[in-house]
């Protein structure tokens, strides 16, 4: 049912940007068929309005967190901890159903390509419907929560099933890939989406469109010990400076996403407001977000911010160019 070809888009721009996107992932058919399953299952109210916990300063000083529902999107899990879950969508949904059994065939896939990523399991799927009206989600990583004890996440996979979408109607899955340029992935039928769960930082624009957005969302677990994205691949083409700054980052996955909050601020909280209706706790959770960001501010030299607002984002490269590069110096990459 999985109809992957990874040599459609350059293979290497996984490890060095963190994502990488792939269009005709399963055939037309299973496309309409599995978004007809999930809008049904909807319409049945088995998905239920999907929430985020939002970081606030409590009354006596300390961090908590209150629950902020989306407007306008629905989830239902179907896989959790890599057992299945929400029964109910999956007897449903026989063309959804087969589609995540064959999880295998898209690893397998994947791990052909990406040998470093070593998946060894499905830990979590779930379904999405986005209704309009400007839903969306805030930027945020997919990192697995914190009562996933132990959990080996490493991927996240989006399929969009969506062959109504048209420009203008939003709904754009934003990459903010530090430090390349952000992109905005439309969420074109049959579209695959991957990136790193834990250090790509990713929004969804509101979307406005008359038709659900629907969407599957696979988080696979793998090998954790190889960074990913790499720290960098070879230098030549970008600043020496910002490169080092970026290779330290990128060894230290919860630096880089401390260092996001500052780099990414403006954009961070303008998700925020996007997301979630005016309300206090949305407040609470802006102002504790601008003063988590100035003590991440506070702790790296004013030199390295000059550096990386002088050279970042990094240009690609032409494709072509890149492909025949990392060809030659694939060496590098080995033993990282
Ligand atoms: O709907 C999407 O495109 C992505 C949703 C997402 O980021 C998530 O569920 O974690
Ligand atoms: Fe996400």
């Amino acid at each position: 049912m999985w109809e992957v070809d990874c040599s459609q888009a350059p293979r290497e721009k996984l490890r060095e940007q963190g994502f990488w996107t792939c269009e005709g992932a399963v055939s037309e058919e299973t496309a309409s068929e599995v978004r007809q399953e999930i809008l049904a299952a909807h319409a049945a109210g088995l998905l239920t309005q999907s929430g985020n916990v939002l970081a606030v300063r409590l009354h006596d000083g300390g961090r908590g967190g209150v629950t902020r529902e989306k407007p306008n999107v629905f989830e239902a899990d179907l896989v959790l901890a890599g057992a299945a879950s929400c029964p109910k969508v999956l007897q449903q949904s026989p063309v959804l159903a087969a589609l995540l059994a064959q999880e295998g065939m898209l690893r397998k896939t994947l791990n052909e390509s990406w040998p470093w990523l070593v998946l060894d399991r499905l830990e979590q799927a779930k379904v999405q419907v986005n209704s309009g009206n400007g839903g969306a989600f805030p930027c945020h990583f997919d990192l697995p929560s914190a009562a996933a004890k132990g959990a080996r996440r490493v991927l996240t996979a989006l399929l969009y099933l969506n062959s109504d979408w048209r420009e203008g109607d939003g709904g754009e899955v934003e990459i903010l890939p530090f430090p390349f340029p952000d992109v905005p992935v439309a969420p074109c039928d049959r579209r695959l989406v991957l990136f790193s769960s834990c250090t790509t930082l990713h929004r969804v624009r509101p979307y406005t469109g008359a038709c659900g957005r629907v969407c599957i969302n696979l988080w696979f677990e793998g090998e954790v010990s190889v960074p990913f994205p790499a720290p960098l691949p070879p230098c030549e083409r970008y600043d020496a400076q910002a490169c080092k700054i970026v290779r330290i980052l990128r060894q230290q996955p919860a630096e880089l996403r401390a260092f996001c909050k500052v780099w990414y601020a403006n954009t961070m909280a303008e998700s925020l407001r996007d997301a979630f209706e005016p309300s206090e706790e949305l407040d609470a959770a802006l102002a504790l977000h601008f003063e988590e960001m100035r003590a991440v501010e506070s702790r790296i030299a004013p030199t390295t911010l000059e550096v990386l607002r002088e050279c970042l984002p990094f240009k690609e490269t032409p494709l072509v160019l890149r492909e025949s590069e990392t060809a030659d110096l694939s060496g590098l990459f080995d033993g990282m």
